[in-house]
């Protein structure tokens, strides 16, 4: 019989998912054959977001349901000189952990950062990439976005750019959910602060380890009204169709969202 959908506390006891989710979709910017285009997609248009001049060098960055990966921070971290990597589970955050302290057992990123090395034309070299983001990540701390406080017990001041890849519609149940936890991650973000995301439409399940995560199917309407709502403007969302659905057998996304969002000037 087959395993049941993996939801909610499951990911805490999934523990040998941390290694496959890096060995199935993270070995290069590809990401998964089964999926098309997609972590090399999320690198260009987060590229593109932080070298528009939206955020200002040594800000502070607050990374939501990081997982085990730092790819979505090797952009950011040329402007974000501090960052709290927040994630749900333990094996995700040692992980994180491992790369910030060098263990040899850590992921190899190294495709990753000569990839946004590439993007970056004025930047001297991966390494320098690689460096600055590691002497960025301040912090890995648990959290639970769908807790009233997901951050609890630490306390922050509020921060000048959030950031969630591929998160949110994974941890949330339901739309409630989900437009709570966007309300509630919204409460770290100072006024006028810059939110980041990147996330999958319509998709119901992916794989990992031979099991399948839930995954709360939204689109680009209801994510508009959920940053409308939770006292975003200049909402700019991206829409890039799937481009291997027929084949992909790992996951069932119609496509992949870029949001970035300004959070108002008054709460
Ligand atoms: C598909 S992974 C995405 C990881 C990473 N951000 C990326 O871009 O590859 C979904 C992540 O959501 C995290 N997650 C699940 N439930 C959560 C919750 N209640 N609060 C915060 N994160 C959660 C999981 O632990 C996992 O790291």
């Amino acid at each position: 019989m087959a395993a049941p959908i993996q939801k909610g506390s499951d990911y805490h006891r999934t523990f040998e998912t941390t290694k496959a989710f890096l060995e199935e979709y993270l070995v290069a910017p590809e990401g998964h054959d089964d999926e098309g285009d997609f972590t090399n997609l999320i690198l260009k248009e987060f590229h593109k977001i932080f070298q528009s001049g939206r955020v200002s060098p040594g800000s502070r960055l607050l990374d939501v349901g990081s997982g085990p990966t730092i790819y979505q921070l090797m952009s950011a971290s040329k402007f974000c000189t501090e960052i709290v990597c927040a994630e749900y589970t333990q094996d995700n955050r040692a992980e994180i952990e491992k790369w910030v302290k060098e263990d040899p057992d850590m992921h190899d990123w190294t495709p990753f950062f000569t990839f946004v090395a590439d993007l970056e034309e004025d930047s001297s070299s991966w390494e320098a990439v690689q460096s600055r983001l590691r002497k960025a990540i301040k912090e890995v701390i648990p959290c639970d976005v769908t807790k009233d406080d997901p951050f609890a017990p630490r306390q922050y001041q509020q921060f000048d750019v959030l950031t969630t890849t591929l998160c949110l519609e994974a941890a949330c149940p339901d739309r409630e959910s989900y437009s709570a936890a966007v309300r509630r991650i919204t409460r770290l973000l100072k006024p006028g602060g810059t939110f980041v995301l990147a996330g999958v439409t319509n998709q119901t399940f992916y794989s990992v380890g031979g099991y399948e995560f839930f995954t709360l199917p939204i689109d680009r309407n209801f994510m508009r009204e959920v940053f409308e709502k939770a006292g975003y403007v200049d909402i700019d969302i991206k829409w890039f169709p799937a481009t291997n659905a027929e084949n992909n057998s790992v996951s069932n996304f119609d496509g992949i969202v870029v949001l970035h969002a300004r959070k108002a000037d008054t709460e």
